[in-house]
């Protein structure tokens, strides 16, 4: 038997072979997920000018330094000062004026008395705390100065950033392109959702939805090619189209099976065929290659489960270096067993489907009881794949374990 490439030789591969795409501009709403390929600078500075935290009264502080409730500071109140609002007010000796929170602090203030210490009444403001010099006054350019990286190239657009963008005034802004993805499943025996069963051999196809899912969330633009029959000629046809994408992907078709076509015609197309089988359990038979520059083969195994092991743990990576993304690999952490788990067959890595979840700040992980890879249960049962090394044959509860999150 063929040797088995290690995962981390397979993955050096698929990263050696991949790069971020070209760069394009879009509204910051289309921006959302994806990564910066540009830094980004403040327009002003932030905050714009010297104002209020609080709704309550700008004050001078050497007027207010020594109030308190028994004997608080009186105040000539001589005007108001409005968020969004201009006016020339200034703050002399023995005056306050009413603020709210946002405005601009008037000439003369330099500190800010929220109302709820404080009474009025016929045109005097009694300040019944003394307050620090500067208390709730926001300064001008403390957040951020104006021409400030306040974004960096690579970094992802979340809500966060689109909220800071729009308040640098920028509508638009330079991510790097979203790869278009084809999937494609392949067999005969595969039926199309809502088709029909015939024949009692047939089997409802999941992969190419899954897949295309997959793809969509992992931040790529998915292309629903459907079924392709075990048929050489069909197949190849629909093969041809792999110079339309940035990456292709099919399922099924890549193991010792006499039907299993995809290996040789992926030549025929021109993929420069880099690995075809991996020392990982599931997910053993995956085949990849190049077809141009930074262009992307991948042959997912037919078993479901298998299917999606080899998407998380090889095609998210490359979509997420083409999205621009810095960190490209799902979130790994250590956890505690739970449950005893043991295997027969140790030689190859395990991706065990599996449930982790929080005690404090212990995270606890317990094994899916079903882990064949045509159980798809297992996967939407679980929300991590449990690491099992090469050669361990078994893990006791108690003991600690590597997991993957999806
Ligand atoms: N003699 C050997 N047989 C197999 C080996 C091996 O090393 N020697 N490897 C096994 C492993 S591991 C896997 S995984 C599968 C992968 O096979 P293929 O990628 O060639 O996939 P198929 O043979 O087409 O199908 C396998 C299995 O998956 C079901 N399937 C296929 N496509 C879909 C789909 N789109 N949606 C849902 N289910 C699908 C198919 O019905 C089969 O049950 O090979 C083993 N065999
Ligand atoms: O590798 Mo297969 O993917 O074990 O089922």
């Amino acid at each position: 038997m063929a040797e088995l490439t290690p995962l981390e030789d397979a993955l050096r591969t698929v990263l050696e072979n991949v790069k971020p795409l070209d760069t394009e501009k879009v509204f910051i709403y289309d921006a959302l997920g994806r990564f910066l390929a540009r830094d980004i600078t403040s327009d002003t500075d932030k905050p714009l000018f010297n104002n209020s935290a609080m709704d309550g009264f700008a004050v001078r502080y050497e007027d207010i330094k020594e109030a308190s409730e028994e004997k608080p500071a009186q105040l000539k109140l001589v005007g108001e000062f409005a968020a969004g609002t201009g006016e020339n007010l200034k703050v002399g000796e023995g005056m306050a004026v009413k603020i709210f929170t946002g405005a601009p602090i008037p000439e003369g203030a330099d500190t800010v008395v929220p109302v709820e210490y404080t009474e009025t009444k016929n045109g005097v403001v009694y300040i019944k705390r003394a307050f620090k010099k500067g208390a709730n006054i926001r300064l001008k350019g403390e957040d951020v100065r104006e021409g400030e990286v306040i974004l960096r190239k690579g970094q992802e657009i979340r809500g966060y950033e689109v909220g800071m963008l729009a308040f640098v005034n920028r509508a638009v802004i330079e991510v790097y392109r979203r790869p278009q993805v084809a999937v494609l499943s392949t067999g005969d025996e595969l039926l199309e959702l809502g088709e029909p069963q015939s024949r009692a051999s047939q089997i409802r196809s999941s992969n190419h939805h899954m897949v295309y899912s997959l793809i969509e969330s992992a931040g790529g633009v998915p292309h629903q090619l459907g079924i392709a029959p075990d048929k050489p000629e069909e197949l190849l046809k629909v093969l041809k189209t792999c110079h339309r994408y940035d990456i292709f992907i099919t399922t099924g078709g890549v193991s010792m099976g006499e039907k299993d076509y995809v290996q040789y015609l992926v030549r025929e197309v021109g993929v420069d065929v880099k690995f075809h089988k991996l020392r990982i359990k599931p997910a053993k038979p995956v085949l990849f290659g190049t077809y141009g520059e930074n262009k992307l083969f991948f042959g997912l195994p037919g078993n479901p489960v298998s299917c999606a092991v080899a998407f998380d743990l090889l095609v998210y990576p490359a979509i997420r270096t083409m999205l621009g993304a810095k960190e490209v690999f799902k979130k790994k952490l250590k956890a505690v067993l739970t449950k005893d788990f043991s295997r027969r067959d140790a030689s190859r890595r395990e991706f065990a489907r599996a449930k982790v979840w929080f005690e404090g700040e212990r995270a606890l992980c317990e094994p899916h009881p079903k882990q064949q890879s045509h159980m798809l249960t297992s996967l939407v049962e679980s929300n991590a794949y449990m690491i099992v090394p090469e050669d361990v044959k078994e893990i006791k509860n108690g003991e600690p374990v590597e997991v993957v999150l999806l």
